[in-house]
């Protein structure tokens, strides 16, 4: 496995600008994850780095060596994209052992069967080895599309959305069953994903892009308590932050736009009054949807609370974040 760098990265189609002067070190055995809505460049930086399209300006190593020039397959590096691409004639076995069978791997055939075997567990698909890939659902075509990938060896894992095609059980499994892949193996992996949950389980690190510039990249821990502007705040998090004018509560340092408070930082039982519009019950935690002067907020309660919609709780900003007039956090 190996270090990615990206130097200076830059990619434009026709006018409009994909990727932005990215500058990023996807550390050796750490699992990225490329956060950011559509059209932020996610796919793009993938794309750069697995040779399927070509910077405009700016370099990419994988380790240490500069890719410049160097095709798909000579940079060793293994793609899964969010829609399966298996060769349909073929079975799930002979789909899986295609990547190993390349002549310049040469691998034994003991070896090949072994490692097909394994991942064919793993991934839940042991029962379906002898089917044609046209013969299966789309959750199993997905399955043996990362497991064409996960089969190989090859310098860094690129995942764009690997698992949303999948019902909700079995992205949860291939999830854990993904970080200890990565984690027992040392693999690098760089991932795209939307979802919440897959970034700040999996992730070493996140990379926060805006407009095809890397706006934040940091642990999912650092980047979750100290976002460097409001937009990177609302990449992580679920419920996402509450964002208020800074002016709401008392305290509020000069310059302040606004003030960002996570869920779980708003202190109830003191401070200021406020309404409970909502209560929803989620079993291992309840979320309280309040009214205060005027704005929507939601918090985060005991899981046997007896407030009741109608209620009034008092409530006090508890970890404040705060944002100038451009958005950008406030010391
Ligand atoms: N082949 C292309 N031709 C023209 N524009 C493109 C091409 N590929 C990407 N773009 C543009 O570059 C920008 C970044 O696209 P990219 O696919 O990297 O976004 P993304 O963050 O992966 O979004 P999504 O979450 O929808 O996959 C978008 O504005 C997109 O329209």
């Amino acid at each position: 496995m190996a270090e990615v760098v990206l130097q200076n990265v830059t990619k434009r189609f026709s006018d409009h600008v994909a990727l932005d002067d990215v500058s990023m070190t996807v550390p050796d055995g750490s699992f990225v994850v490329l956060l950011g809505p559509t059209g932020a460049g996610k796919t793009t930086t993938l794309r750069m780095i697995s040779g399927l399209d070509q910077p405009d300006g700016g370099e990419i190593f994988i380790g240490g060596m500069p890719m410049r020039g160097l095709t798909p397959a000579q940079r060793n590096v293994a793609m899964v994209f969010q829609q399966y691409s298996l060769y349909p004639h073929l079975t799930v076995r002979e789909n899986l052992e295609f990547p190993l069978k390349s002549p310049l791997l040469s691998t034994p055939r003991a070896e090949i069967d072994r490692k097909v075997k394994a991942i064919a567990e793993v991934l839940q698909i042991a029962h379906k080895l002898e089917n044609k890939a046209t013969a299966l659902s789309g959750g199993e075509m997905q399955r043996v599309s990362i497991g064409r990938a996960l089969v190989r060896s090859p310098q860094i894992y690129l995942m764009d959305e690997p698992l949303s095609s999948l019902d909700a059980k079995l992205r949860a499994d291939l999830r854990i069953e993904l970080k200890s892949i990565q984690a027992g193996s040392g693999a690098t992996l760089l991932y795209v994903t939307h979802d919440q949950i897959e970034a700040m389980t999996m992730a070493t690190h996140v990379g926060v892009l805006q407009q095809g510039r890397l706006v934040q990249f940091g642990s999912p821990r650092e980047v979750y308590e100290n976002p460097v502007s409001i937009y990177a705040a609302a990449r992580l998090g679920l419920p996402r932050i509450n964002i208020l004018p800074a002016d709401i509560f008392a305290g509020a340092p000069p310059r302040a736009r606004n003030i960002g408070l996570r869920p779980e930082h708003i202190r109830q039982g003191s401070g200021e009054e406020s309404l409970v519009t909502r209560v929803e019950h989620l079993g291992d935690q309840t979320r309280l949807h309040l009214s205060f002067r005027n704005h929507q907020i939601v918090t985060v309660t005991d899981a046997h609370t007896a407030l009741r919609s109608g209620d009034i709780v008092k409530i006090e900003p508890n970890k404040p974040l705060y944002f100038d007039a451009e958005g950008m956090r406030l010391a």
